[in-house]
């Protein structure tokens, strides 16, 4: 990196992009100008921290990228909205060479492009770790932004794909097994489908929120916003094949992953009873009675099979 210097990475990392009609001035002034199609902005932001959210001896740079645009597109899809921009703040350690940042780079416009937007711009730094954090900018284009708040009882609970690929992931990489290169990669980039979003919000979602802590910590954050509980069904939650096999293989439980398995961005969403789910979308479970709006954060804001579950719930980082 020393032998570029941070405006010749800059210049490096900018060369050569093009940027769709909504990116009104890109990269090199102090801001970018950007236009949403009907005035209203969404924006999001969520950091990707080496040691905490990857490791660069488990995951490549452009891996890394991927994954911080990743995470960040799928909180603009959970509002119901597409992502149109992108800035992306870099803390760069010295070993980290011109090869490994352009990478990096060519991994966060490769997922920025399959999410709809373009990376605007960003700021570079140098730092003791390897640190991404990535604003996006996404559009309505017309509809209501999909909040946590509006799950009622009689609704059904659903999912946009199955949970559980990421937390097998990372155990096959802590047990030091690599015989589930798809589990493997799961967990190196997410895969959020960035079209659910919008078509849940079509469909008439009543409550959407993506998971990145746990399917349960993540329905916990709706129960509570909407003042409901959420019964999850476990016979109905899609579990891959490999999942199961990867369980029995590290002696797991394949519902600990399922269930508490954080990062696989998938989207949760209640829905009136009778609605015709999007594609990809499956029922999980439904939406009864109780709670306080916006009440305490309690163990019964969410069952499985009617009894709260004792296992992990997700990830909590504090
Ligand atoms: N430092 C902060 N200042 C203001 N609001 C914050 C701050 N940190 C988080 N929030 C807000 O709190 C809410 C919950 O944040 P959280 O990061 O848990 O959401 P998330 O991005 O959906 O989850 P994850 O970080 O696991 O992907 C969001 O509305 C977020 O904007
Ligand atoms: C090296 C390494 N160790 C553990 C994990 C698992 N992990 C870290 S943060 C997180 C949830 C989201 O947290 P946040 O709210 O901070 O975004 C999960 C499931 C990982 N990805 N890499
Ligand atoms: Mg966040
Ligand atoms: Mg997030
Ligand atoms: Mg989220």
């Amino acid at each position: 990196m020393d032998s570029l210097g941070e405006f010749g990475l800059i210049a490096r990392v900018t060369a050569g992009r093009t940027y769709p009609d909504s990116v009104l001035l890109g990269p090199g002034d102090d801001a970018a100008v950007v236009t949403a199609a009907d005035g209203r902005v969404v924006i999001t932001t969520d950091m990707l921290v080496e040691g905490r959210h990857f490791r660069r001896d488990w995951s490549g740079p452009r891996d890394i990228g991927r994954k911080a645009i990743a995470q960040n597109g799928a909180d603009i899809a959970a509002m119901g909205a597409r992502s149109t921009a992108f800035v992306v703040a870099l803390s760069c350690p010295a070993d980290l060479t011109v090869a490994e940042a352009e990478d990096l780079n060519a991994g966060l416009w490769d997922e920025a492009s399959r999410a709809g937007g373009a990376v605007v711009g960003g700021d570079v730094t140098a730092g003791d770790h390897l640190v991404v954090s990535v604003t996006a900018v996404g559009d309505l284009a017309g509809a209501s932004p999909i909040r946590r708040d509006g799950a009622r009882p009689g609704d059904v609970l659903a999912v946009s794909g199955p949970t559980g690929s990421s937390a097998a992931g990372y155990a096959l990489f802590v047990a030091e097994v690599e015989d589930h290169p798809d589990l493997l990669a799961a967990h190196r980039v997410p895969q959020p489908d960035y079209d659910a979003g919008p078509a849940a919000a079509r469909a008439g979602a009543t409550a959407m929120c993506d998971v990145s802590d746990g399917l349960l910590a993540d329905a916990a954050h709706l129960a509570v916003a909407s003042g409901v509980v959420l019964a999850v069904e476990s016979a109905r939650l899609p579990v891959p094949p490999a999942l199961r096999e990867a369980a029995t293989e590290l002696g797991a439980d394949v519902l600990d992953w399922v269930l508490g398995g954080g990062e696989d961005h998938v989207l949760l969403a209640t829905f009136p009873a009778d609605t015709a789910l999007p594609s990809g979308w499956t029922v999980v479970g439904s939406v009864m009675e109780g709670g306080e709006k916006n009440g305490a954060e309690g163990a019964g804001s969410v069952t499985v099979d009617g009894s709260e579950w004792t296992g992990v719930r997700g990830w909590t980082s504090f």
